[in-house]
């Protein structure tokens, strides 16, 4: 049984597959405690999100069958990501189902900003009737710039359009051929800044974003400018926004998102020209069930161990190169545990080769597989996530090749394991009707399923050596389920790898050691 923690409130709707899936437990607990949240965190599998919970590195840390942290919704900044990576856990988040919703509350907090709707709602129920003083701004003409042209911010270009709006966008990422499509001007951040009328933020809260709107960039901005940020508190500095509108530089702020949520009595608070909501803009009945029904597959499809697209912390895989490369997952993992089983003492270098059709493809998923297969040999809890890290915190080099030696195989794909004490091989292919194979150890050409039990024997070719490891093994009633020969030359270094039935004890090992002509006897479990 599954536990899936949600501590965040989920659209019902939304989260009805995990509540409908027989393995799932689902434990809703809103408004936690820190120290709640850490009891509660022990046993959960999974846990699902929205902005508000902190799942910092300390929460990560208690976190003992944790495999999967679900973000019902796009930013992930609340989650600690090194901390999840370094222990293997995988996040991942929603980033389709509220674009629209986002990208209509901005529109809305704009008309609202330049119509000061906020301000003389407040002061027509108040029993006031001050219609100079609201007087506004038409939308029609002006110029809106937009930072960072991403989901949201395309989807605002598009209905500032509508409105004839100028449009022009900074977005780092931005091509020309998509700023024509969307009749937006591609601008540099500080055309963007110094020629809008509105300005609007739409960038994630990185390094690189934090006070990217500055007391700076805002002496480059037009007088009587309008900011508005419906994407992450932080992105604009709240003190400089502040100096900025009690100067007149700015004519109005429309805010979604703050430094600190809640925040309290906040001093932009106490400026007239301010207008704010409670972090609404992903707050629709559909977007918040868009959001639930996206991460509670995602989290079902981990947990359940199926295919899954939208980690945070794992380059994506488009759905097609995912399906080609599915085939191969089995085999590349096989491999990565047959080397590390193979070789004697500390790995120090992994180098993959992939040949044939494979070659043709992005094989950085089946790299990551190969290792998580050779790692977790030796370490515990490794996965497709953590691996890369892994092997760099144990100084483990990767080398990912492409090479057209197949060797008369359709696709080849061949793992080199470099010990502080030797370097063998191990190369398989995928056959049709029979699934994976290992084609080669070393120089020694084989064909064995990477499955079981298998003993790999190194021995000197001479008439009687086969015969005495089995009746080694027959003594001790182990069955030799298939066998696999090869060697250099006539009477020279020598490979056998069985298929046994079941595991040997370390006193029968030594026993096949002392064998006569028996160089080294290693067992394999697949
Ligand atoms: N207020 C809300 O409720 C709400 C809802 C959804 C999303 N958001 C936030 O909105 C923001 C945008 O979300 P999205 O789904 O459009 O994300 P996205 O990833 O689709 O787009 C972000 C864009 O920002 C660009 N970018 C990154 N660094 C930049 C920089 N230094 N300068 C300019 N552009 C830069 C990226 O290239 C990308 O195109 C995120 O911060 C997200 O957390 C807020
Ligand atoms: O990044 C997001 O998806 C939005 O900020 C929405 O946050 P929320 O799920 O807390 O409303």
């Amino acid at each position: 049984m599954y536990k899936v923690l949600i501590t965040d409130p989920l659209s019902d709707l939304g989260i009805q597959k995990l509540l409908m899936d027989p393995e799932v437990e689902v434990v809703r607990k809103t408004n936690l405690s820190f120290d709640e949240l850490l009891l509660e965190i022990e046993s959960a599998d999974a846990l699902l999100v929205r902005s508000q919970t902190q799942v910092t590195a300390e929460v990560i840390e208690k976190a003992a069958r944790l495999k999967v942290i679900g973000r019902a919704g796009v930013g992930v900044d609340n989650i600690d990501i090194t901390a999840a990576t370094k222990k293997g856990i995988i996040v991942v988040n929603a980033p389709d189902g509220n674009t629209i919703s986002t990208a209509e509350h901005t529109f809305a907090m704009m008309i609202a900003l330049a119509r000061n709707i906020p301000q003389a709602y407040r002061s027509t129920i108040q029993g006031e009737w001050k219609r100079k003083q609201f007087v506004g701004v038409e939308l029609k003409g002006k110029t809106l710039s937009i930072i960072g042209l991403g989901r949201i911010g395309g989807e605002l270009a598009k209905r500032a359009k509508v409105f004839q709006m100028d449009v022009v966008a900074y977005d780092p990422y931005l091509t020309e051929q998509r700023a024509k499509k969307l009749g937006v001007k591609k601008a540099s951040f500080e055309e963007a800044i110094a020629i809008g009328d509105f300005i609007t933020v739409h960038t994630p809260l990185t390094k690189t974003t934090r006070h990217l709107i500055n007391q700076d960039v805002f002496t480059q901005m037009k007088p009587g400018v309008r900011i508005l940020n419906c994407a992450r508190g932080g992105i604009i500095d709240e003190d400089a926004l502040y100096e900025a509108i009690q100067s007149g530089k700015v004519a109005g702020a429309a805010l979604d998102v703050f430094v600190t949520e809640p925040p309290g009595e906040h001093p932009l608070f106490s400026l007239p020209q301010v207008i704010a909501t409670p972090h609404l803009g992903a707050s629709t009945v559909e977007a918040q069930e868009n959001v639930a029904i996206d991460v509670s597959e995602e989290v079902l499809h981990i947990l359940h161990k199926q295919p899954f697209k939208n980690a945070v912390n794992l380059p994506s895989i488009p759905e097609e190169l995912q399906a080609k490369l599915q085939p191969y997952q089995g085999l590349a993992e096989k491999l990565g545990q047959f080397a590390a089983q193979v070789v004697q003492g500390a790995l120090e270098k992994i180098t993959v080769t992939f040949a044939g059709e494979v070659a043709q493809w992005d094989i950085a998923p089946l790299t990551r597989t190969i290792l998580k297969g050779a790692l977790s040999c030796h370490l515990s809890d490794v996965n497709d996530v953590n691996a890369p890290h892994l092997a760099k915190h144990r100084g483990i080099q990767i080398i990912e090749q492409k090479s057209t030696k197949n060797y008369g195989f359709t696709q080849l794909i061949k793992v080199e394991i470099k010990t502080d004490q030797e370097q063998r091989s191990v190369a398989g292919t995928l056959l049709n009707g029979l699934g994976p194979r290992i084609t080669k150890v070393d120089n020694y050409s084989i064909d064995i399923s990477p499955d079981g039990h298998l003993l790999f024997i190194q021995h000197q070719d001479r008439p009687g050596a086969i015969g005495r490891v089995g009746s080694v093994l027959g003594k001790y009633d182990i069955n030799i389920a298939t066998m696999q020969v090869g060697r250099e030359e006539i009477g020279g270094q020598a490979i056998m790898l069985l298929h046994i039935d079941k595991g040997l004890t370390s006193d029968i090992l030594q026993e096949l050691q002392q064998v006569e002509g028996i160089y080294s006897v290693k067992e394999i479990a697949l």
